[in-house]
């Protein structure tokens, strides 16, 4: 599950800040070719987390032509971000007759549209909003770039996810090893929080999250945690595990009002992108924590960890051996989800 996103991004901002005759030679023949072109769409770009998500896209090299889309607003995150001198080129796309153009052509599409929470919502009370928002946005795809991967964030994940795949069936176009909800940012904030704790070095850490991305939902498996070793107590497991279900949570009482996560869902957001077109590109063995159509549990969706390869999902990982704690956490988890996957089938046949 490590990602080299950062040496990425890092790599195309020493490729883009040199100014020598001898790094533009090396930069256009980088430019001609030594990655495949790739089409890659934000879906609610001039949003909180569209637009930083839009600028991480911009200096990703793996990226050949960047397509922001959204209802209002994109033309000047567009013009904005294109100006950066990275590989890819840069469009705008605003409101529904151009969504068709957005969408033509693409290998990956980002979805971070629809309303954030404000303090004392769910993820579920966003249902209403975004459950419509996703339906279109699903029908485009399946009519404009049906053969796309798909990186969901739209909440409630529990349920976007299944919407779109229902809207994909009804179009013959479902493919369940390109359909992905976006977790991501749990599995960042376990490994931030567990190396605050355990006393190791951030970079260093590995943990698994699995189920869903709601509440108690959002399972870590802290007893696979990697470096181990560190002698947590059950009680800071414990507490670990809470403030990871909690951690959307926190930052939205934090903004108090002013939205939920955006800046680290798109640096999440990034390094799941990141890791579908490293797959896409045929690079072995990228392995990350992803929301996608499983037979691990008796769950039709679950998140586990999930081999990427060219054509999206490789491969659905087990969960390997979990505590006893991790062990009630699944059986408590189940219901709350079987019933958000529920609502999205539902929803979506109605
Ligand atoms: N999966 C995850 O871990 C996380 C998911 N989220 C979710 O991401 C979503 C977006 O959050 P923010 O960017 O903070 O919200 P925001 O309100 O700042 O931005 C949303 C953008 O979507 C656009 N939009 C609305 N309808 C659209 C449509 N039909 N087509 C295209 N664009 C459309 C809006 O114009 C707006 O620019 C929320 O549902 C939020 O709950 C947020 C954080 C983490
Ligand atoms: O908490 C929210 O509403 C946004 C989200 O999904 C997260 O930050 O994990």
């Amino acid at each position: 599950m490590r990602t080299s996103m950062f040496r990425s991004v890092e790599t195309a901002i020493r490729r883009a800040s040199s100014s020598s005759t001898t790094s533009h030679i090396v930069r256009r023949s980088y430019a001609s070719g030594s990655h495949p072109e790739r089409k890659v769409a934000v879906l609610g770009a001039a949003g909180g987390i569209g637009q930083p998500l839009a600028l991480l896209m911009k200096l990703n090299p793996l990226v050949s032509s960047l397509s922001l889309y959204d209802i209002a607003g994109t033309l000047g995150v567009a013009a904005d971000v294109s100006h950066i001198n990275t590989r890819s080129e840069v469009k705008g796309y605003t409101g529904e007759d151009q969504l068709g153009q957005a969408l033509e052509g693409c290998d990956l599409v980002i979805i971070p549209a629809g309303v954030p929470r404000k303090p004392g919502m769910t993820r579920d009370d966003l249902f209403n909003i975004n459950a419509g928002i996703v339906k279109g946005l699903a029908a485009a795809i399946a009519k404009y770039c049906p053969n796309a991967l798909v990186n969901m964030i739209s909440n409630p994940v529990n349920s976007t996810v299944p919407i779109a795949a229902e809207v994909f069936k009804k179009a013959e176009t479902y493919d369940e090893k390109k359909l992905f909800g976006v977790t991501t940012l749990d599995v960042v904030r376990a490994k931030t929080f567990y190396a605050g704790k355990a006393g190791v070095h951030v970079a260093d850490v590995n943990v698994p999250v699995v189920g869903g991305h709601a509440g108690v939902t959002i399972l870590p498996l802290f007893s696979q945690a990697t470096p181990a070793g560190s002698n947590l107590s059950d009680e800071e497991i414990k507490a670990l595990t809470k403030r990871t279900q909690d951690g959307g949570t926190e930052v939205v009482e934090a903004k108090a009002g002013k939205g939920s996560a955006t800046l680290s869902m798109a640096y999440a957001g990034a390094v799941f992108a990141d890791a579908c077109l490293k797959g896409l590109n045929g690079v072995p063995n990228i392995v990350e924590c992803s929301y996608v159509q499983s037979t691990i549990t008796d769950l039709p969706f679950f998140a586990s960890k999930v081999r990427l390869g060219k054509n999206g999902v490789e491969e659905v990982l087990g969960l390997g051996n979990l505590s006893d704690f991790e062990k009630e956490g699944l059986e408590n988890l189940k219901a709350e989800l079987k019933s958000s996957i529920e609502k999205g089938i539902k929803f979506a046949n109605s």
